[in-house]
């Protein structure tokens, strides 16, 4: 589970985030929407300890900056970062270490074929697309068998193979009971995966609605969006 709580943050004067609140239980997939500004960022770099904020962020009932938490947390950043002397498969060692898990060269050769990164494993980190670059971060992120995942905008510059592999990955950890959050524009990408949203508004969480009750209203989530946020994109 991924529970925020009264999360505030400032730039400044700025009020980026404003006390808010919410939760992605188990098995769940969990959006946040919002127009730009809104403070989606702000809320992905706090629940990824990338800056300060008040409030609490708990990660399997465990605050996020503990190791009990970071070890069972991934995050896929919306810009990758790649070690620029490391190769492909060098950047799965060092996670594999890092993290200390168990990960045999089939599952990782597996992983790499489906994410079409298996003829680019000996390519350096500074040799790679934007999209192969993102493929290895995705890739990294699921080498820990996270119990919790975040994905910034993980769609934007993969192709449509890509694409259509990072939902089979999103239903399968869903199936293995694992709380994933997507922080995404692109709401035609997520129609059929999400369970919660969360939109937000002026560092606001403005409305929550479950897919259940969504699908039940026959409502799409692009009209909900545009009516919440008042044709704000
Ligand atoms: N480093 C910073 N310094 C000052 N103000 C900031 C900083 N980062 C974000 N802000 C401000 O905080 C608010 C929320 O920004 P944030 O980047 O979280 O929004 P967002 O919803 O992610 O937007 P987008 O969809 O454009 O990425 C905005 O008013 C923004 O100008």
């Amino acid at each position: 589970m991924l529970e925020v709580q009264d999360l505030t943050k400032k730039y400044g004067k700025v009020i980026a985030v404003d006390q808010v609140s919410f939760k992605v239980p188990d098995g769940k997939v969990g959006i946040l929407l919002g127009p730009n500004g809104a403070g989606k960022s702000t809320i992905i770099k706090s629940i990824a300890g990338l800056v300060r904020f008040k409030g609490s962020v708990k990660i399997q009932d465990k605050p996020s900056n503990s190791i009990e938490a970071k070890k069972v947390f991934a995050y896929v950043p919306e810009i990758p970062s790649m070690f620029e002397a490391l190769t492909v498969r060098e950047h799965f060692e060092y996670i594999k270490r890092a993290y200390n898990v168990n990960v045999t060269d089939d599952e990782l050769n597996r992983l790499m074929e489906r994410f079409e990164l298996i003829d680019k494993q000996d390519k350096l980190g500074n040799e790679l697309s934007k999209g192969m670059m993102q493929k290895v971060s995705i890739c990294c992120a699921l080498l820990i068998k996270p119990e919790v995942i975040m994905l910034d905008e993980p769609m934007v510059g993969l192709d449509p193979a890509a694409i259509k592999e990072l939902k089979i990955v999103v239903d399968e950890l869903k199936q293995s009971n694992a709380t994933i959050l997507i922080s995404t524009h692109m709401l035609e990408m997520v129609k059929d995966l999400w369970d919660i949203m969360f939109v937000m508004s002026k560092g606001k969480v403005i409305g929550q609605y479950n897919k259940d009750e969504v699908d039940a209203q026959a409502q799409d989530i692009e009209t909900l969006f545009f009516n919440i946020t008042g044709g704000e994109k």
